[in-house]
């Protein structure tokens, strides 16, 4: 019986067991730069068999949040260098999610403080968090986007293409996820509520998929499939995103991703952060009818869960064979050494919600370990 201690080759990538270090923002890269608290950080939670990177903007059109990291500027990059030559050096595996926030932004973060960009110009009712001119940090409403031209979307294929092969060559990374979920900008496109678009890239779930695709596709042309990775999220309300009819659509999205010879598809089940069970549409995500879609289709890429799982609850997912790796989030901000701590049973840190966001030192590299 499978357990979540053996090891598993993704792709590309040989991982020492089944715990995944979930991405997580902390908002503590100012000038979107990780500091010497990250590569503490992110060492102290190398024995997870992979760690995803938090969230890091492609570009900073792509950056939705304040003090949250980049991929796109040498010193960013560099930065990134010292994280994972230090997870290396641990016997770690990291990949970088890349992330792209879409209309989940504000004027002040956007180059030129231009309005955030989006398949449609639907403002999220949602909030950001942005560090104003005196330096106080706050959540404000997110800016209204404007629409993208299709005319732009080559342009920002490019930059997912140019930041996995920066991950890889520049910064040190194993791989990358590419982050297609939780209502940002690819999410936004395959969602009927956020994408209104009337042109190739609007309407049918072929069209509302396309551009998702178009990223993929680019990226692992770069990189290769077995370095890339994905996260969806059919069913979450995050950042105001919303689909009628979620089943059609990932089963579709599915299939297209099965011939890319993927390192993994990251599925968030549930409301990202919240109830595992809430769903959109008129009845409950099958979940493993979307992992069928996906198997059927013939993809090979190793299935990640996430949301919610308690250790038991991923033993029991590993071993049925709904999961070939479950993603902890939470857990691993309070516990650096989840995977030592399941194995032996040993009791968890409970997490402090008040330092998940921003700050230093406190509430990111100084959980205890185990003796
Ligand atoms: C990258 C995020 C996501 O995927 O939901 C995120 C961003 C800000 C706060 C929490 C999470």
């Amino acid at each position: 019986m499978t357990t979540l201690f053996d090891p598993i080759k993704a792709g590309d990538l040989q991982l020492a067991n089944r715990i995944v270090m979930a991405p997580l923002t902390r908002n503590r890269s100012p000038n979107a730069t990780p500091t010497e608290l990250a590569v503490t950080y992110y060492t102290q939670r190398a024995t997870a068999g992979l760690i995803v990177s938090e969230g890091t903007a492609i570009t900073q059109q792509g950056q939705g949040y304040a003090d949250v990291p980049g991929l796109y500027a040498p010193e960013q990059l560099a930065a990134w260098r010292k994280v994972t030559d230090a997870v290396h050096a641990e016997g770690g595996k990291v990949v970088a999610q890349i992330w792209h926030v879409g209309r989940v932004s504000h004027t002040s973060l956007q180059p030129g403080g231009a309005a955030p960009v989006a398949p449609s110009a639907i403002q999220a009712k949602t909030k950001t968090y942005i560090i104003d001119a005196d330096g106080n940090g706050g959540f404000v409403d997110t800016s209204e986007p404007r629409a993208l031209e299709a005319s732009e979307l080559p342009s920002i294929v490019e930059d997912y293409r140019r930041a996995a092969r920066a991950a890889i060559d520049e910064a040190g990374f194993d791989g990358v996820e590419i982050h297609a979920a939780n209502g940002y900008l690819l999410d936004q496109f395959m969602r009927a509520g956020t994408n209104h678009r009337t042109d190739e890239y609007g309407g049918s779930i072929e069209n509302r998929a396309r551009f998702l695709l178009e990223v993929v596709d680019a990226v692992v042309g770069e990189i290769g499939g077995g370095r890339t990775g994905i996260r969806l999220s059919p069913v979450t309300p995050s950042n105001d995103a919303s689909d009628p009819e979620p089943q059609p659509l990932f089963d579709y999205v599915a299939g297209k991703l099965a011939p890319y010879g993927l390192a993994f598809v990251h599925v968030v089940e549930g409301h990202t952060g919240g109830p595992r069970d809430y769903s959109q549409g008129d009845k409950p995500f099958d979940y493993a009818a979307f992992k069928a879609a996906y198997r059927d289709a013939g993809g090979i890429g190793a299935w990640i869960v996430n949301n919610g799982y308690t250790q038991e609850l991923a033993e029991d997912a590993v071993a049925e064979g709904r999961a070939d790796l479950v993603a902890f989030g939470k857990p691993f901000i309070a516990n650096p050494d989840l995977v030592q701590r399941f194995k032996e049973g040993a009791e968890l840190n409970a997490p402090d919600s008040a330092s998940f966001y921003g700050g230093g030192a406190t509430g990111y590299i100084d959980y205890p370990a185990l003796v």
